[in-house]
């Protein structure tokens, strides 16, 4: 069976994020995600994962003002000195936080900027995340977002992020590995996983349509996740979901596999 994380940004929205934490823990999760945790200064999450036993294992760098629609300046030539600072201000959370992985999003392509332009600053980006992360041993991740949900997206599948890899030539960065926007984008899950394994670092899941949790769509998570035993993947698995009731109850799935 995977190794469960649950995203608090996602999940357990009853109640305050403060108070996530603890709903997640009487669920039997001791691994937990959140996507921008800036809101609430480090030493207090600190508290929170010790109170309740928990390890955060992923967390986004800054990704500009979601309010004008922004979601990630990663691929903004014009944004590159923000973005930068955003990477050592999630650098130092994830210091204080001992969380392995940081995840940056490439935002929408800037309309005023040709292609070329776009795609030197986010590999130069890259490059600059890969090496300051390695120096503080976290993972760089990337991930690849669908372009129904927010059209534009720069980096919306898994062969275009591989090619940006090669062309960062760092060894550290690996593809975050969203089930649900890559259902979207390319389909062929378990292909794609077993083929590229090695440059996956970190898998989330919904269900496709209307990213749910399992067996509200069309994907079948039992063979998703008994291949993904077989294959022999060894990193975390994360519910980044919405609940199509409530947070507990979207969990029955979840007591059918264990
Ligand atoms: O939406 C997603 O899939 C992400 O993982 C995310 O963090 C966007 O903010
Ligand atoms: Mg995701």
């Amino acid at each position: 069976m995977p190794d469960f994380a649950v995203n608090l940004s996602m999940l357990f929205t009853e109640v305050p994020l403060t108070e996530r934490f603890a709903a997640a823990a009487e669920q039997g999760f001791d691994k937990v995600e959140i996507q921008f945790p800036y809101a609430l200064p480090a030493a207090d999450i600190a508290h929170l994962l010790r109170q309740n036993q928990q390890q955060l294992v992923l967390l986004n760098a800054p990704a500009g003002d979601p309010e004008k629609g922004e979601r990630g300046i990663a691929c903004h030539p014009d944004r590159v000195a923000e973005f930068r600072q955003g990477v050592t201000k999630a650098i130092e959370y994830a210091k204080t936080l001992n969380c392995n992985n940081i995840n940056i999003l490439s935002g929408i392509s800037p309309v005023n900027y040709n292609a070329d332009i776009i795609e030197k600053t986010f590999i130069e980006n890259l490059q600059f995340c890969a090496q300051q992360m390695a120096n503080a041993d976290i993972q760089l991740l990337v991930e690849a977002i669908n372009t129904q949900d927010i059209p534009g997206f720069f980096l919306n599948n898994s062969q275009q992020a591989f090619a940006l890899f090669d062309r960062v030539g760092h060894p550290n960065i690996k593809l975050q590995y969203d089930i649900y926007h890559m259902q979207i984008m390319e389909g062929n899950l378990i292909h794609t996983l077993r083929q590229h394994l090695n440059k996956i670092g970190h898998i989330q899941f919904a269900d496709v349509p209307g990213r749910h949790e399992p067996q509200t769509g069309e994907l079948n998570f039992n063979n998703i996740f008994q291949a993904l035993d077989d294959m022999g993947y060894s990193g975390i698995t994360s519910l980044e979901y919405n609940p199509s009731v409530s947070t507990t109850e979207s969990l029955h799935w979840l007591k059918q596999i264990a």
